[in-house]
């Protein structure tokens, strides 16, 4: 197994980061931009393992297509495949064989796409086999399993000949993974009714039009900078983030917020945002409804800085990479904190729940999830701290420990 030792020293850090490109952005607009014909430029797209297995499936012919570990190249891909009517099998690592993906299936298969479960109804395997004449246009999708299904049949609504009406049931998470979407339509010419109130988004038949389009910096990649100043001991510690807007089409640009209140200021300027220290908070509440992949990075630094904390919107973090409450549960353990779910389903605090030992070398699993890997790695700023599988990574930063590498020394323990 391979492992990491990230070493903690007291040097001053006055770093500039120039942040990996977002893999949500890049992956929506590879498929819009394949949708338009396929000659847009696309500038900054991602060096995410998601964003090259997108390309790479797109490019390709055949009959199967493996996304690794990527949920939205999974469920934007197969209603790319659908729409433009081609016969491919839709597989995944294990982990992505336990993902659901029913909700998309069934949308798909309403407006007329034959697609079957090759193993366990519900999740991938998928075969595709056929999109004839469409049957419906008009969808009903649950909001509280993954926005993703519902980014994927917006993407394609503009292809049907009948358009897409799409009602949207339930409490909706991740919204502004949705609005990304929709942003990311119009920039290619495409126009969405949007009505939140009564749930319904419907779009008419239309042509995407080929553009060039920026793809910004990643706010969930960001996340991590702002813990490693959140937890640094040196209040003089500058971090310049490069490549971010402050109105960002990324819901998990809420780490500004957050990070407000545990330490750290956000100064934009024309390159992207300067993180610096302010005093922290005694006490966060934070919904994480909206921004799920900012959960792991906020409850290291809670725990690491003996900050209270009531945290809701954690239903979806049982289902991605990694059952991540969970990994959460066990990892935090090992600084003497746990995640409790104080309201059944509903309400989470981080507690303390052992004396922190900063002389104690913790070593953290990381589950096949890039996210606790760079959650964790903070930690640094306290205490030397071992990373297991630190090529995780690679799913969303794969330049992550090169750029930690600029602030801390990092051992390679293989
Ligand atoms: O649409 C997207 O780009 C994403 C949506 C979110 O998933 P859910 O909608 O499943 O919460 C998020 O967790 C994921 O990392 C990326
Ligand atoms: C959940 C994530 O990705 P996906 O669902 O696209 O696999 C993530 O990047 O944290």
């Amino acid at each position: 197994m391979q492992k990491i030792l990230l070493k903690n020293n007291q040097r001053e850090i006055k770093e500039t980061i120039k942040l990996a490109a977002s893999k949500s952005e890049s992956n929506r607009a590879l498929i819009i931009n394949a949708l338009s014909g396929g000659n847009g430029d696309l500038q900054n797209l991602a060096s995410a393992r998601d964003t090259q297995t997108m390309i790479r499936l797109l490019k390709s012919e055949d009959a199967v297509a493996d996304v690794l570990d990527a949920g939205t190249t999974m469920r934007f891909l197969t209603a790319y495949f659908s729409v433009t009517n081609q016969t491919k099998t839709m597989t995944g690592t294990p982990r992505m064989c336990e993902r659901p993906i029913g909700i998309l299936v069934d949308a798909l298969r309403t407006i007329g796409v034959e697609i079957e479960y090759v193993n366990k109804e519900g999740y991938p395997p998928l075969n595709i086999k056929g999109f004839g004449t469409q049957k419906s246009d008009e969808i009903s999708i649950r909001g509280d399993v993954s926005s993703q299904f519902i980014s994927a049949m917006l993407m394609i609504g503009p292809l049907l000949p009948n358009g897409l009406v799409i009602n949207l049931t339930g409490e909706i998470g991740s919204i502004p993974y949705i609005q990304m979407t929709i942003r990311q339509m119009e920039a290619f010419g495409v126009e969405v009714t949007e009505d939140w109130d009564n749930k319904k988004l419907s779009v008419k038949p239309q042509t995407y039009k080929t553009t060039a389009y920026q793809i910004e910096s990643d706010w969930s990649g960001a996340s991590y900078w702002y813990s490693v100043v959140a937890l640094a001991q040196d209040p003089n510690t500058v971090i310049d983030l490069l490549g971010l807007k402050e109105n960002s089409l990324q819901g998990d640009s809420a780490i500004v917020a957050i990070m407000e209140q545990l330490g750290v200021k956000s100064t934009f300027n024309a390159t992207g945002v300067v993180l610096t220290k302010i005093p922290a908070e005694s006490h966060i509440s934070w919904d994480f409804t909206n921004c799920p992949d900012l959960a792991q990075t906020v409850a290291v630094v809670v725990a690491a800085l003996d900050i209270k904390s009531s945290f809701t919107g954690l239903e979806s973090l049982k289902i991605k990479e990694t059952d991540r409450v969970l990994a959460l549960q066990n990892e935090l353990k090992k600084i003497g904190s746990d995640l409790i779910e104080v309201e059944a389903k509903v309400r989470y605090e981080v507690q303390r729940v052992a004396p922190r030992d900063l002389s104690a070398v913790p070593i953290i699993d990381t589950y096949d999830d890039h996210r606790m890997a760079m959650a964790f790695a903070p930690l640094v700023m306290q205490q030397d701290v071992i990373i297991e599988e630190p090529g995780v990574v690679a799913k969303s930063y794969p330049s992550f420990w090169e750029d930690m590498s600029k602030i801390v020394e990092i051992e390679n323990l293989d």
